[in-house]
């Protein structure tokens, strides 16, 4: 028995499972989270917040308003402003953010956007003067600020943002406008009510000239009153599909003065005089974008995990139906179909939380770099994150709704919260540029590399990029995972070449560049998500052969063949091409054999993440396998169960019933 957490008073068919389980989850949490001590860290933090009840929710979230949910989040926000230095090392960003999720969950709050966007921004764009003037201010949380980028007419096509930032040398400010209604800042998370301060991206003109998108340090809110300040238009944009602890906002100016020095000048700059200098690299103003793509492998990664640790462990508590023990119903867990809806999805969320290492440190050392003077490396890690996390989020919407369905009915009430993950989750597959757009940068670099080929430029292709230029070769299925590794490179360079040709042709027959790109679009989409899913399983087959305990690699190898087995099947059309059908039928056999293998080991690997009943929110997820009470308490907590005739059926539906009998 290697999990050291089971409990006394859990419902034994989690303890069993739990018995089960192969390896020790703490040790699977180091792996998980990059190393030992913050794998401790993390259990610390959560540990501490339980220690404080005034951090714990009200009541349960899914019967909260909107306005509840904006008031509870900004009550803990208080709480924890008593705490924050006890709690983490308030310089280390993943402790910070491991507390936010605890506290705050996944709905939005007040800080949403500061700390992902805001502070970043300032980090990245800010000068060293800018940087001692408001980076210590944010950080220790004298001021709330957002990204405020996305108008109401525009949000993918940056180059059209109509807010513009005029600068005036006479009087040596900005003046910022909102010349139309659809230049109007549209979604800015946690403008509407929270901010006080923003960086806003506006277009710079100076003398008629303009010189497109740039960041300016923008205070929205007087400091004492929180009222916005004279030229500001500034409110909530409504609800949404979900995350609505969130206020995400609008934001006008009318013609509103900016001193010389809030226009973010790291990069480019404008002296008094009106002198224009521009950046090193023209996209450095994209920097903070290309930061929060960078983590969205591990944030939607540990989104699915949620998902995925309610659905699993709910699988092992849920009874419905035989096999060939006719005596007692079996866990659901059990059937070939829960598994195979589950399992796949257990192996993404690992492999995205691995990719999502290696991106994070690779903007880490671009930022370095890139102070450092050295852009080369922004175009790869543009390219890479652009596609990463257009398919990331993507598959994430569809393994947790694959998660809900797997929880039958009870996955549909709130009681599972897993809708709530849905929601929040696929929001990515819009945010930080829509999917197919992101996929479309991609695919102009997968073209540029297969151009730098064919003109026998090899030698200068970007990293990951070497396949592109290596011949067909015969795939032995029998070597193991690489060889998986081997069918999607031969389907990822045979696409990424058949688009580029079709993009090539349609131009050499006439059509101007932009209408062969939009010509060829859906195929460069569709090697763009090869070329990344490719990516992706590369870095979980090389994460995995690094680690060197052997239980932690053992299981870690079946999810890896679990993972090859049912991407290889998912690309069967591509693959086809490479590989027989017979292959293919040999490949099913190995992934139904791979599923069983896994089996009692599920409930362990999820477990590992170490997600806490706080954070979790879900009646079903309960650590403790106590669902079916816990369900009806829930019921009986709604808001409709607190009195017996509610006032609607008084006033509407007795007057009518009564009338009928007349
Ligand atoms: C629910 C949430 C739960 C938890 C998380 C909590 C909080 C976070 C939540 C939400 C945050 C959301 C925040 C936002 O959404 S902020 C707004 C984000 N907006 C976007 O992402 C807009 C997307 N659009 C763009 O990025 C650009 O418009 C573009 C699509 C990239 C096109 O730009 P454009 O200037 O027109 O350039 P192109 O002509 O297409 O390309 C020219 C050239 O430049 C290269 N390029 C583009 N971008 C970059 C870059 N960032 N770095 C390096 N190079 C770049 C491009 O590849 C091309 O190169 P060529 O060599 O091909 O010429
Ligand atoms: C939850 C959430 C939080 C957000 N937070 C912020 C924030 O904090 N700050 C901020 O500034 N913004 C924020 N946004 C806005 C977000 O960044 C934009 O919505 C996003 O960039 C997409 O832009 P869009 O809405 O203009 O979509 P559109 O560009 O209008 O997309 C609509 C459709 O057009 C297609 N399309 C557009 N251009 C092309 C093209 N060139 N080729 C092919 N197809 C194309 C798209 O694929 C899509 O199908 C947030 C959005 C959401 C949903």
């Amino acid at each position: 028995m290697l999990n050291k957490s089971i409990m006394d008073g859990d419902n034994p068919d989690l303890t069993e499972e739990r018995m089960k389980g192969a390896f020790d989850t703490d040790k699977m949490a180091a792996v998980i989270y990059g190393s030992e001590k913050f794998a401790i860290r993390r259990r610390e933090i959560t540990e501490s917040i339980s220690r404080i009840p005034q951090l714990a929710d009200s009541k349960p979230f899914s019967f909260m308003t909107r306005e509840e949910k904006i008031s509870e989040s900004c009550r803990k926000l208080s709480v924890l402003s008593e705490h924050w230095n006890q709690l983490i090392d308030t310089n280390n960003e993943e402790e910070a953010l491991h507390l936010y999720r605890e506290v705050l969950g996944l709905e939005g709050h007040a800080f949403s956007l500061h700390e992902t966007m805001f502070i970043p921004s300032l980090v990245a764009q800010a000068n060293d003067e800018q940087q001692e003037k408001w980076l210590g201010r944010a950080k220790r949380r004298e001021i709330i600020g957002c990204y405020a980028q996305t108008e109401m007419g525009h949000g993918t096509n940056l180059r059209a943002l109509e807010t513009t930032a005029t600068y005036y040398p006479s009087t040596q400010e900005f003046i910022l406008h909102t010349p139309t209604e659809t230049a109007l800042k549209w979604w800015p998370g946690a403008l509407g009510k929270s901010s006080n301060y923003a960086v806003v991206v506006a277009d710079l003109v100076i003398r008629d000239t303009h010189y497109g998108a740039h960041p300016f340090m923008v205070q929205l809110r007087d400091e004492k009153t929180h009222n916005p300040l004279p030229g500001i238009t500034v409110g909530d944009i409504g609800p949404k599909m979900a995350f609505n602890g969130a206020d995400n906002g609008f934001l006008g100016f009318n013609q509103y003065k900016l001193p010389r020095d809030h226009m973010l000048m790291r990069h480019s700059r404008v002296e008094e005089n009106g002198t224009y200098t521009k950046p090193p690299h023209a996209k450095i103003g994209y920097s903070s974008m290309v930061k929060v793509r960078s983590r969205m492998a591990m944030d939607q990664g540990l989104f699915m995990v949620s998902a995925l640790v309610i659905a699993v462990r709910y699988s092992a508590v849920r009874r419905q139906g035989f096999l060939d023990d006719k005596s007692r119903e079996v866990k659901v867990l059990d059937y070939q179909t829960q598994q195979h809806r589950l399992f796949p999805s257990i192996a993404r969320a690992y492999a995205f939380i691995f990719c999502g290492f290696e991106t994070i440190q690779l903007y880490d050392q671009l930022l370095i770099d890139v102070k450092n003077g050295d852009t080369s490396g922004m175009s790869d890690l543009h390219a890479l994150t652009s596609g990463l996390k257009s398919v990331v989020t993507h598959q994430t919407g569809e393994g947790i709704e694959q998660a809900r369905m797997a929880c039958g009915g009870h996955g549909y009430s709130m009681a599972s919260y897993i809708s709530e993950i849905y929601g929040v989750a696929i929001g990515g597959c819009t945010y930080e540029g829509e999917n197919m757009v992101m996929l479309l940068q991609l695919a102009r670099y997968l073209v540029k590399s297969v151009e730098l080929v064919k003109t026998g430029k090899s030698k200068e292709l970007g990293p990951m990029m070497n396949y592109l230029a290596e011949p067909d070769t015969q795939i032995d299925l029998t070597s193991g995972p690489e060889a998986y590794v081997k069918v999607f490179q031969h389907a990822a360079r045979r696409q990424v070449w058949k688009a580029t040709d079709k993009f090539h042709q349609l131009m050499e027959s006439g059509q101007s560049r932009d209408i062969a790109w939009n010509n060829s679009a859906v195929e460069l989409t569709r090697a763009s998500r090869l070329h990344t899913r490719l990516y992706i399983m590369e870095t979980f087959i090389r994460r995995v052969s690094s680690i060197s305990d052997v239980s932690i690699k053992k299981v870690l190898i079946d999810l890896v063949n679990v993972h090859v087995n049912y991407e290889v099947l998912d690309i069967g059309t591509y693959a086809l091409e490479h590989v027989s059908s017979t292959q293919l039928d040999s490949i099913r056999s190995q992934l139904y054999s791979s599923l069983d293998t896994l089996r009692p080991n599920a409930v362990s690997l999820i477990d590992s993440f170490q997600i806490s009943d706080m954070q979790l929110r879900s009646v079903l997820g309960r650590r403790d396998g106590h669902v079916y009470t816990n369900l009806f308490e829930w019921a009986k907590a709604s808001p409709l169960n607190q009195t017996h005739v509610l006032p609607s059926v008084n006033q509407y539906l007795k007057p009518m019933m009564d009338k009928a009998k007349l």
